[in-house]
């Protein structure tokens, strides 16, 4: 049966986070409330330590919130599945496959025969622009590359929702331009949620559809910000001059947040 229309995708109620490790309590996220309709570019940016790391991991599946709901298309999260992809700030390769049986990976554990996965794979890497590096292995690749290929593998398991934790954080300035704008490009033909974990105001206006602003410890939204960028965005949107109001007013919020008092009551000793 389909979700009702007004259902979204992913609904975070009153989430929260603690961690306890040495006698040491770290209260990472605090009521953390925001829902995400179906097909939504989301980008969260904050300050070091505030926290989002974590929560992409809750929506993730691979922690567990300490308090309040996480429902996917009305379901709790009970763990991580295969609706889900994640990328990381690393590509995550298998470095003694080929690029190509990498991609081709997860239409093997499918079930699909050898000849119909590479063939998918090769779909694939086109998407990606990484036509004619199919027998390269993950060693042989610059940073970006291998990243391009990450976003195959992690595309060819069809999730429904994208998680991306820093993915061009590692990369050099012109290559990470270049990824936005192929990111860019690719979502606005895949009809995918995306939830984008960055430290990069630019980026994260440029690439979505809205901006949540995390807090410092204990990590909280404290701005909701549709961008209101047309598409399909490209160069010319990076020379938008509502770029630069954008890049002030996100800046002026983390840097309040960022500050030496930024931190209330994270990493409190409680021995
Ligand atoms: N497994 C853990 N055990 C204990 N503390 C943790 C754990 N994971 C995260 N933390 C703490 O929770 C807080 C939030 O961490 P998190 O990595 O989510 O922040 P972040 O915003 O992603 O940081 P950054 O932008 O620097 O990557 C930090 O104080 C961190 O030290």
């Amino acid at each position: 049966m389909d979700p009702p229309a007004d259902q979204p995708q992913l609904r975070v109620a009153s989430l929260g986070k603690t961690f306890s490790r040495n006698r040491k309590t770290v209260h990472a996220l605090q009521d953390v409330s925001f829902d995400v309709p179906r097909g939504q570019f989301l980008s969260i940016l904050g300050p070091s330590g505030c926290g989002k790391s974590t929560l992409l991991h809750i929506i993730g599946g691979f922690e567990q919130a300490s308090s309040g709901s996480l429902l996917l298309d009305g379901r709790p999260v009970a763990g991580p599945g295969r609706d889900r992809g994640m990328m990381f700030q690393q590509a995550t390769l298998f470095p003694w496959k080929t690029i190509e049986s990498n991609v081709a990976w997860p239409f093997i554990v499918d079930g699909h025969k050898r000849g119909e996965a590479r063939e998918r794979a090769h779909e694939l890497l086109a998407t990606v622009g990484l036509s004619g590096f199919e027998r390269s292995y993950p060693a042989e690749l610059s940073g970006g590359m291998r990243q391009r290929a990450a976003l195959a593998r992690t595309l060819g398991l069809s999730p429904d929702i994208l998680l991306m934790d820093e993915p061009f954080g590692a990369l050099d300035a012109q290559t990470r331009e270049l990824m936005q704008e192929e990111l860019t490009r690719i979502w606005e033909h895949s009809g995918l949620t995306v939830i984008f974990i960055t430290h990069d105001i630019d980026e994260a206006v440029f690439l979505g559809d809205r901006v949540l602003v995390m807090g410092a410890r204990p990590g909280r939204i404290i701005a909701d910000v549709d961008v209101e960028l047309g598409r399909p965005r490209g160069t010319t949107t990076k020379k938008d001059p509502q770029m630069a109001e954008y890049h002030s007013h996100f800046w002026e919020l983390i840097r309040q947040e960022a500050g030496p008092q930024a931190d209330r009551n994270g990493g409190s000793d409680r021995s």
